[in-house]
């Protein structure tokens, strides 16, 4: 992937580290420095358009990775840039891993919840000309190495096809413990952690709280000043997360008409709480206008016919009322699966909507 830009002077080495300040490396002795102020704009650049190539290779409806995503999550992107072609004298960017922590709930095999934080595969991304040649997994090994954790200890964000047998191939990472949120976990992932009695989430956090010498959960990490406990985001904290944005209108337009039959293939499961078990997955509606429109050329009953004859006051301050009232609450579904099935198509989901879902996920 080339840039308009010298890509081998603003990443001296192969593997370049980013955080959330996305600060230029060191420069090589003897190259003319840029101002700092363009050689972010310039790394910001190659993020956006990273991002937006991994997007495409994996049929995202957007991007999970940018510039400011970045500056707004404590994510740590490995960039490998082509040190062997230097097309124009520029140079060129391979690849990208992009891992991050993340509070998750996870089950084990027994399907006891446990709360962990583990490093987390977030995005993975080597451009399609230069794929199956082993840079995958130079940009794995390296992030490994820096992290210091083992394969086995990663949870993985909804993995493609690709990964699982590229991880499969290269780690030997093959059975999966189930899970209900869209992190994957492999068999070994609980091996080294404090194993509480198989009981429910409150009872494990208890039995946590009291234990004498808890075995800090694998991976061993850093961890970040503790939050508070509204912020742990237990089946929605995936990056991806904020890419099911789908909007219902209120009850009772969201109301479809009764099945007879159950459909042929039910609409994917959302691993995301909020979905009430009696409405169910969100199911294609009748067009709010449409029903508006009929409920509008409906006689009105005798009966309120009556009442709006004999109280001329309560009626333009009922409208008055309804008329001040804010716009419904609207509900939003989690149906956005990897593969672009989504069970449910607003009719109008444009990029303002994917930013605000994006915002109240983050928010959330
Ligand atoms: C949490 C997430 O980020 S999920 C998204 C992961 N990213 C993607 O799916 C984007 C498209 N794919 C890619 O960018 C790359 O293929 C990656 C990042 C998955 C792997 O990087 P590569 O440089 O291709 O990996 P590397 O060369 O080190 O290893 C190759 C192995 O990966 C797996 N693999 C890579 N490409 C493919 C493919 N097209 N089909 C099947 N397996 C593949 C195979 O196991 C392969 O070994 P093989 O060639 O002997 O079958």
């Amino acid at each position: 992937m080339e840039f308009p830009f010298d890509v081998d002077a603003l990443f001296p080495e192969r593997i370049t580290v980013l955080d959330q300040h996305l600060r230029p490396p060191a420069r090589r002795p003897g190259t003319t420095t840029p101002a700092r102020v363009d050689l972010q704009q310039q790394i910001m650049t190659i993020i956006d358009e990273l991002g937006k190539a991994s997007a495409k290779a994996q049929h995202l409806p957007a991007p999970i990775t940018s510039a400011s995503r970045m500056q707004s999550n404590r994510h740590v992107m490995y960039i490998l840039k082509d040190t062997s072609a230097r097309p124009a004298g520029k140079g060129a960017i391979v690849g990208f891993l992009k891992v991050g922590y993340k509070k998750l709930f996870v089950l084990d095999d027994r399907e006891a919840h446990n709360e962990v934080e583990p490093l987390c595969i977030l995005d993975f991304y080597i451009h399609e000309s230069l794929q199956r040649h082993g840079h995958g997994r130079e940009l794995f090994q390296h992030m490994l190495q820096k992290e210091r954790v083992e394969p086995h200890q990663l949870a993985i964000d909804r993995p493609s096809q690709k990964l699982l047998k590229f991880l499969n191939k290269h780690y030997n990472l093959e059975t999966t413990v189930p899970q209900v949120n869209n992190f994957v976990i492999f068999e070994g992932f609980f091996a080294h952690q404090h194993r509480p009695p198989a009981t429910s989430l409150r009872a494990t956090r208890r039995s946590r709280a009291a234990a004498v010498d808890p075995v800090p959960a694998a991976p061993a990490r850093k961890l970040p000043p503790k939050r508070a406990e509204g912020d742990i985001k237990p089946y929605s904290s995936s990056d991806r997360e904020f890419l099911k944005v789908a909007v219902e209108p209120p009850w009772p337009l969201n109301r479809a008409p009764r099945r007879a039959t159950p459909p042929a293939h039910p609409p994917p499961r959302s691993s995301s709480l909020g979905n009430s078990p009696e409405r169910g997955p969100l199911r294609p509606f009748v067009p709010e206008q449409e029903l508006l429109r009929s409920l509008r050329l409906c006689p009105p009953h005798p009966t309120a016919r009556l009442l709006l004859a004999t109280d001329p006051g309560g009626s333009p301050a009922q409208r008055r009322r309804t008329r001040g009232t804010p716009p419904g609450l609207v509900a939003q579904s989690c149906c956005y699966s990897r593969h672009g099935q989504v069970n449910s198509s607003p009719p109008n989901t444009g990029s303002q909507e994917l930013k605000q879902g994006e915002q109240e996920t983050e928010n959330r």
